[in-house]
């Protein structure tokens, strides 16, 4: 048995805490929000985010961030995107030397262009930081439907550690070395799935979709493999895996947001209505900034920003797509070009 930590419960924390306990781990959850820790002590459910959950009594609520981040085998980082660095930088005063923690959190901060693993170093370089991705709704982890994921570590022994912990018969862990893979793996496949589902909200078909899928992971594996990634992550279940299950999920907040925003939402309207994080919208700009620094095509990345956030219209942003220079599936490859 071992003792873990969740910094963050909302749907994912919450999920996989009940999960760990489940698997016999001494689990405490902590969050920033107040009311959400009331809530769970109140109901031993969350309410909001997974209705029916419910907490296995051994699990523990705290407030407090230093109990929550003293005596533990492992820290999971499972808050949003944009409150990672600020929990970082308010935990890492209690953080020692090796602490084993592992991001299961989705993004790439804007400002700096740092995937979330960077922050969290940037904030308590004395940590020693995982990252967990893939195909895993916590709708669906809740409540024990069958899930593959990877975890990635410098070391193979934090990734063991991690693997040997979250594994279970319904949840089966991977390891991996290829941190920045699965990383941008991750955070990128949010943006593409804004756009799957701006055009299933404009009730575009099922060809339409499977491009977007298609062309989508192209574009996530071109930027990642100029990044340091291997083509093989993005092949596997931070890649292609997560990018079907969020391009195709009803339980999917980046593909539900596209959806409102193809049926005439602002993007500000569809975020507050989705009332859960939607990392997509806090990815885009960074991913396009990505493929500017790095040279590397992103068109689809391009016209979702611009859907998003320059109010250019959806049919536009498709035909922009369409009659875009005629080219090669992949340039390069070809006729020994
Ligand atoms: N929900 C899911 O199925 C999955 C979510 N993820 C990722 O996990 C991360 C968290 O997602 P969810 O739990 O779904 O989001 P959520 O919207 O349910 O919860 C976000 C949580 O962040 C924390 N938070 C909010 N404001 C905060 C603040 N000011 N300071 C510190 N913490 C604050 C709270 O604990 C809040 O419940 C995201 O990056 C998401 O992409 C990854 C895989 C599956
Ligand atoms: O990352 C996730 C599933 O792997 C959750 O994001 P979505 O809810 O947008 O699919």
């Amino acid at each position: 048995m071992s003792k873990v930590s969740f910094l963050g419960a909302g749907s994912w924390g919450t999920a996989l805490a009940i999960m760990l306990a489940k698997n016999g781990h001494d689990v405490t959850l902590w969050s920033a929000i107040e009311s959400e820790i009331d809530m769970l002590a109140e109901y031993r459910e969350h309410k909001n985010r997974l209705p029916g959950a419910k907490l296995p009594d051994s699990i523990k609520l705290t407030k407090d961030l230093k109990e929550a981040c003293t005596g533990y085998d492992l820290i999971v980082f499972a808050v949003a995107s944009p409150f990672v660095r600020q929990t970082a930088q308010n935990a890492s005063q209690y953080i020692t030397e090796g602490q084993r923690i592992v991001n299961v959190a989705k993004g790439i901060e804007n400002d700096t262009l740092c995937t979330l693993r960077d922050v969290i170093l940037a904030e308590m370089p004395q940590a020693d930081v995982s990252v967990l991705s893939g195909p895993s709704h916590a709708e669906e982890v809740a409540v024990g439907v069958p899930t593959t994921v990877v975890v990635g570590s410098v070391k193979r022994e934090s990734a063991e550690l991690v693997q040997e912990i979250f594994m279970n018969d319904r949840f089966r862990v991977y390891t991996s070395s290829d941190i920045i893979g699965i990383e941008l793996g991750g955070s990128i496949k949010n943006v593409i799935a804004l756009a799957a589902g701006v055009i299933d909200g404009m009730g575009f078909g099922d060809n339409t979709r499977a491009a977007l899928i298609t062309r989508g992971i192209t574009e996530i594996s071109r930027l990642g493999v100029k990044m340091g990634g291997r083509m093989e992550t993005f092949m596997g279940l931070s890649g292609i895996g997560d990018l079907i299950v969020t391009c195709t999920s009803e339980h999917s907040r980046n593909h539900t947001a596209g959806y409102l925003i193809g049926k005439g939402y602002t993007t500000e309207a569809a975020m507050k209505e989705v009332n859960q994080v939607v990392e997509g919208v806090h990815s885009a700009r960074a991913a396009m900034a990505l493929a500017q620094k790095y040279q590397v095509s992103m068109p689809i990345v391009e016209q979702i920003n611009k859907v998003l956030f320059e109010n250019l219209p959806i049919l536009d942003a498709v035909h922009g797509l369409l009659v875009r220079d005629k080219c090669n599936e992949y340039p390069g490859l070809d006729w020994n070009e």
